[in-house]
């Protein structure tokens, strides 16, 4: 648990940035209701929810004035003149038809990890932000944490020379598991966009191609194995181990850019098993990046939660190994009390406003996300995600 001081709330502008959300989900509340309570420009303004009693229930827990809900919940919220920007924690597989249908209506979209299910989709749905001019963002949510950012500075230092490889790790053990999913769940549903590479693989993937600055490069995927789902095992992956040659930029390691021996692995799982005799020995949680260069480590604890509680371990191969935190960035701005869901509604805010936020993901480096996700799993002898029956009218 973090004990930390929190600011007072804010007062709000009348003419704050008027949220609305689709889906009354489990992550709403600690990806937008909370971070919003401190920002000065933002107000939940309403929840769309297919049921009723659930619908009212959220809305009243968290004090959103206006609720729709029933078949056209979703509909009617993006129709409601009322809301500036729709908030999408939806199942993966209908992201990209709200997501567009809110751009349709006008509206800027927060939409939840992964954007889409398929590179194709996500491009389209950028074209179509740009054409109306609004925000449109990919809610990975770490990728906007200082943590990130001072890591990935220190790699680009060079204290410790070029980079040599790069390993994420997200797990968790099967004993947890089912604290945190239902058998139900949308991310074993293949029709949803499920599968741990579309859930918990974003974001060893998107931090490792962040901290690395290859952000915006295609990784080659080298090999990919899952471990199916027991609920869909050709389809769904439980767990995916990966593997990827990283065309760095040539300054940072011109030899390896020709050579292309830059390597980057990535392991996730909604489940590992346990271990030991008859696997009885649980596993902890695995929540890590580690960057090899030539000159020694840098391993990030935490990565996916940062504002809870990180560490950044710089371990030199010769001479003394030092540990870094970062709650804000090294200008001093941020506030040591902002987790990275709040950081990332500041970024968003700031791109609806036109300010220049501290960090702006381009469409490039989403769509391109997106595209390795869907190599790894053609790697790994599984379908790609299936692309949405839903046809823009205007795309
Ligand atoms: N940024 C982060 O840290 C996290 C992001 N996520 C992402 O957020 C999204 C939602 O995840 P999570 O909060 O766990 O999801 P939940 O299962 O808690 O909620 C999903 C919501 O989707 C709605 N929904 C609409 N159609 C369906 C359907 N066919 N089956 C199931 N639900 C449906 C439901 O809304 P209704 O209320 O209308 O019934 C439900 O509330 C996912 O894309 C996930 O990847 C998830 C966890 C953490
Ligand atoms: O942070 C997270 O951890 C567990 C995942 O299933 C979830 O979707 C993800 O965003």
């Amino acid at each position: 648990m973090c004990f930390r001081n929190r600011p007072p709330p804010p007062d709000l502008s009348t003419s704050a940035l008027r949220f609305g959300i689709l889906g009354a989900a489990r992550i709403a509340p600690t990806a937008l209701i909370t971070p919003a309570k401190t920002h000065p420009d933002v107000v939940v303004a309403a929840i769309a929810c297919r049921g009723k009693g659930r619908g009212e229930a959220f809305a009243q827990k968290h004090n959103i004035p206006k609720t729709f809900t029933g078949p056209t919940a979703y509909q009617d919220l993006i129709a409601d003149p009322d809301i500036d920007a729709i908030y999408i924690a939806l199942p993966n597989g209908l992201h990209f038809e709200w997501a567009m249908r809110a751009l349709q209506a006008n509206k800027h979209v927060l939409v939840e990890k992964p954007m889409t299910n398929t590179a194709a989709e996500a491009q389209q749905l950028f074209a179509l932000a740009s054409k109306r001019g609004l925000v449109a963002l990919e809610a990975i949510h770490c990728t906007f944490h200082p943590a990130l950012h001072r890591a990935r500075e220190i790699v680009d230092s060079g204290e410790l020379g070029h980079v040599k490889s790069v390993a994420g790790t997200f797990t968790l053990p099967s004993l947890l598991s089912p604290f945190f999913f239902h058998s139900d769940d949308p991310r074993f549903r293949y029709d949803l966009g499920g599968g741990c590479m579309m859930d918990m693989g974003v974001y060893p993937l998107a931090a490792l191609r962040f901290i690395t600055a290859s952000d915006t490069a295609p990784l080659a995927v080298t090999s990919a194995t899952a471990t199916g789902h027991a609920l869909d095992a050709t389809r769904v992956d439980r767990g995916m181990h990966a593997t990827y040659t990283l065309p760095l930029p040539p300054t940072w390691n011109p030899e390896a850019a020709t050579k292309a021996d830059v390597t980057a692995e990535m392991t996730v799982d909604f489940a590992t098993p346990g271990w030991g005799p008859f696997g009885l020995l649980p596993r902890s949680i695995k929540n890590e990046i580690t960057v090899y260069l030539e000159g020694g480590e840098v391993f990030v604890y935490n990565f996916v939660s940062p504002g809870m509680f990180h560490y950044i371990k710089v371990r030199p191969k010769c001479g003394r190994t030092r540990y870094e935190q970062a709650y804000r960035f090294r200008n001093g701005w941020g506030k040591r009390s902002w987790d990275s869901y709040r950081y990332q509604l500041e970024a968003f805010v700031d791109k609806v406003r036109g300010h220049s936020p501290a960090l702006w993901p381009e469409p490039v480096t989403v769509i391109t996300q997106l595209k390795i996700i869907e190599d790894v799993y053609v790697k790994a002898g599984m379908p790609p995600r299936c692309a949405s029956s839903y046809k823009a009218r205007d795309a």
